[in-house]
């Protein structure tokens, strides 16, 4: 797959070089590969300009003529081809208000990030690395560059790409970056929260959650983007157990989370702030909610110890917040150091009896969701024959819990007669 779309990107590089032009990979595709990385897309930079260009290739979409790029199309493929260009002034830290096109292929590679993002391969396939990336990448360094102030000063997102890659790739950031991302931190407040959040998520999903929430710490990134948030409170003290355990970065963020001892309403609040989408929130409020009514008074009830009790409140919190968030939430317990304060001997005593026997009892949970009972809202308002209300909610649910607790059997006859059991309760209780 990665073979044919390397040659279309090849065929596009000849075609403009026997056109009489300069053309190069450029940018990630040459890095990843000298990596021996997946790419996931090939760029190409070329002296000619986008009319020609257009000129030159069948399929052509001019997807931003503005900065001096046009889509060639081979294949199916998409391959953006861009001008050499000098960017102009920038606005606000975040985009350049003007290109100008330019003839070099080195002035267009020394406004780039970092050295590894400005090596090119030419229409022989050779390497061409003016800044040595190579050599920084061989050593394990990232490297702005030039002066890493300026680089930053341009665009302050590169701040958060400089976390992600050092963490992704596992590269030492060399002091003077270092320095300069140090100093020029609160820039990021330019930066939408987008694109924060893009980064964000490919550094507590990628290969080394556990560095970048090093390096996010010990540069204190997230509390200088635009909004407050929460997770601004990952600091330098905290210990982190291996989170790349956690397959999935939602789940990742729930443990975070829950290690802040976030609130799911807070939890929700945050990740709306990051433009995170609908599903990936809650996802992680789930998890989250699940923790916190697991935990919550545990320390004063006086059954805390029973596993009776534990269980009820395990099969609760399913019923409430679904079995894949209580799977979710049982491998976060078996994490260790565990996400809960290990002051607190009682929580750690439940999670413990939790994380041993959580799963056997969502295993043999009869029902676990309101479709799988054997009554509904309609038969159960028949059978009593009131008017529906607030009660059937409440009384479906308790039927579904006894259910689950296989407190009852699940068929029609014995849930009705529990229903009429149930529901002259709670009119006796004004419920
Ligand atoms: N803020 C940025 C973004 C990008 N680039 C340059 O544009 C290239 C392409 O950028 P992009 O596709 O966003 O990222 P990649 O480096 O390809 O890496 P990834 O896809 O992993 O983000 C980069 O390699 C780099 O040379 C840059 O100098 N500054």
């Amino acid at each position: 797959m990665s073979d044919a779309l390397k040659q279309g990107a090849m065929q596009i590089v000849r075609r403009l070089y026997e056109a009489g032009f300069e053309a190069y990979l450029v940018g990630g595709c040459v890095r990843d590969e000298q990596l021996g990385r997946p790419v996931k897309d090939y760029d190409i930079a070329t002296s000619a300009h986008p009319d020609k260009v257009q000129g030159l290739f069948e399929r052509t979409v001019p997807t931003g003529l503005q900065h001096g790029t046009v889509t060639v199309v081979i294949g199916k493929k998409p391959y953006e081809v861009t001008t050499f260009r000098r960017e102009g002034g920038y606005e606000a830290f975040r985009r350049p208000t003007e290109v100008e096109y330019i003839d070099s292929l080195t002035e267009d590679l020394q406004r780039r990030d970092f050295t590894m993002n400005a090596m090119a391969i030419d229409q022989s396939g050779d390497l061409i690395d003016p800044f040595d990336g190579l050599k920084d990448l061989k050593r394990g360094v990232l490297r702005c560059v030039g002066q890493a102030e300026e680089r930053f000063g341009e665009d302050a997102l590169r701040m958060m790409r400089c976390l992600r890659f050092a963490s992704e790739y596992g590269l030492r950031v060399e002091q003077a970056t270092w320095d300069a991302l140090n100093s020029g931190i609160s820039l990021l407040r330019h930066i939408a929260m987008e694109r924060i959040r893009a980064e964000l998520e490919r550094m507590v999903g990628g290969s080394d959650p556990n560095r970048a929430l090093e390096l996010l710490a010990e540069s204190r990134a997230l509390r200088h983007v635009k909004q407050e948030l929460l997770l601004s409170g990952l600091d330098k003290e905290t210990e982190w157990p291996p989170l790349s355990r956690l397959m999935k970065m939602e789940h990742r963020l729930a443990f975070i989370y829950i290690r802040l001892e976030a609130d799911p309403a807070d939890v929700e609040a945050d990740m709306i702030k990051l433009t995170f989408s609908r599903q990936q929130m809650e996802t992680v409020k789930r998890i989250v909610a699940a923790h916190t009514v697991l935990v919550f008074g545990l320390d004063d009830a006086t059954e805390w110890d029973e596993e009776s009790y534990l269980r009820r409140r395990w099969i609760a919190a399913a019923l409430t917040y679904g079995v894949s968030a209580l799977r979710t939430l049982r491998e976060i317990y078996l994490l260790e150091p565990a996400p809960i304060r290990t002051d607190n001997v009682k929580v750690g005593r439940a999670v413990d009896v939790w994380r041993r026997l959580g799963p056997v009892w969502l295993e043999q949970m009869p029902v676990s969701a309101l479709a799988e009972l054997a009554v509904g809202g309609k038969e159960l308002m028949g059978h009593l024959g009131v008017k529906g209300g607030p009660w059937t909610g409440r009384l479906l649910h308790r039927l579904l819990e006894a259910a689950a607790l296989g407190e009852l059997c699940n068929d029609k006859e014995t849930l009705l007669a529990a229903a009429r059991e149930h529901y002259d309760k709670m009119q006796e209780n004004d419920e």
